[in-house]
C-alpha cells in the first residue's frame, strides 16, 4: 500500500514532503476545472503563471491569455477563469497562458514533486486510474481561497482518498475527516456545496453554469499533468 495525505492550503505546503510523490493540485472553483475543460476541448497546452504581468506578456508570443483575480477577468486579458468558455472548442490548437487567484499559485508551490497532476470532478475517475498504475505516495494539494480552507477542494480530496482506498492508506486526521465527509455528502455535491463560501462568491458574479460544470463527475477520460517544461498537457 502507498500513502495518501491532504494539504488544505498552499500556506501549509511547507509542512509536507513533495519529493517522490504524485501531487494532485485541486482548485474546484474554478482554475483546475477550467484547465481540464480547456485541454479536453482542444487547447494544446497550458502554461500556468502565479504572476499576472508575466502571464500577460505571453500574448506577444502567440499565446491565448487567461487572467483572473477575485473572480473577474483581469483587465486586458482575452479569457477569464470560466470552464464553460472552452466547451465549444473555439480555442482548439491554441496555447494558453493562465493565471488565477489561487489555483496557479498552488501549482507553483507544488514544484519539487515527482509528478504534478491537475484534479477536478470532471476527470476524477481518469485521475484515479492513472494514479493506481503508478504505485507512488500521493499528496492532494488544495488551493483553498487566499490561504484558507475551503469546502469544495477538501471534498474533492475526500473523494480521491475514498476512490484510492484499495491502494493508498490515509492515516492522518485531515484525510480521514474528508473521506468521511465525502461518504456522507458526496451523493449530492451540488446541494452540499451550494453553502460553500466560494460558490456564493461566484453566484454573485452570475456564473452558476460554471459551478454546475465544476461539480459534474467524470465527463472526461483525460488526465492532466505538468510536463518537463512546466506545461499542463492532457494524457488519454
Ligand atoms: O475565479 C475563480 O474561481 C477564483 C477567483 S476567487 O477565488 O473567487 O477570487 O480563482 P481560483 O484561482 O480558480 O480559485
Amino acid at each position: 500500500m502507498n500513502k495518501i495525505e491532504v494539504c488544505f492550503s498552499p500556506e501549509l505546503i511547507h509542512l509536507h514532503e513533495l519529493r517522490g510523490k504524485i501531487v494532485v493540485v485541486v482548485d474546484i472553483f474554478r482554475a483546475t476545472s477550467t484547465m481540464v475543460a480547456a485541454l479536453a476541448h482542444g487547447v494544446r497546452e497550458i502554461l500556468p503563471f502565479a504572476d499576472l504581468e508575466a502571464c500577460r506578456k505571453m500574448q506577444d508570443k502567440g499565446f491565448l491569455i487567461g487572467g483572473e483575480r477575485n473572480g473577474l477577468t483581469a483587465p486586458g486579458f482575452e479569457m477569464g477563469n470560466s470552464p464553460v468558455a472552452y466547451l465549444q472548442g473555439n480555442y482548439s490548437g491554441r496555447k494558453l497562458a493562465m493565471t488565477t487567484t489561487n489555483g496557479t499559485q498552488a501549482i507553483e508551490k507544488s514544484r519539487g514533486a515527482q509528478e504534478i497532476l491537475i484534479g477536478s470532478f470532471p476527470n476524477l475517475q481518469a485521475t484515479v486510474t492513472y494514479i493506481q498504475k503508478k504505485e507512488k505516495d500521493v499528496l492532494i494539494h488544495c488551493a483553498g481561497w487566499k490561504g484558507r480552507f475551503n469546502l469544495e477542494d477538501s471534498l474533492y480530496a475526500g473523494a480521491l482518498v475514498k476512490s484510492l482506498e484499495s491502494t493508498h492508506y490515509a492515516d492522518e486526521d485531515g484525510a480521514l475527516a474528508m473521506k468521511s465527509l465525502f461518504e456522507k455528502e458526496g451523493h449530492d455535491l451540488k446541494s452540499y456545496l451550494s453553502q460553500a463560501s466560494h460558490a456564493k462568491r461566484l453566484q454573485n458574479h452570475g456564473i452558476e453554469s460554471d459551478i454546475d460544470f465544476c461539480l459534474t463527475l467524470d465527463l472526461y477520460e483525460l488526465v492532466v499533468k505538468v510536463d518537463g517544461r512546466g506545461f499542463l498537457v492532457g494524457v488519454k
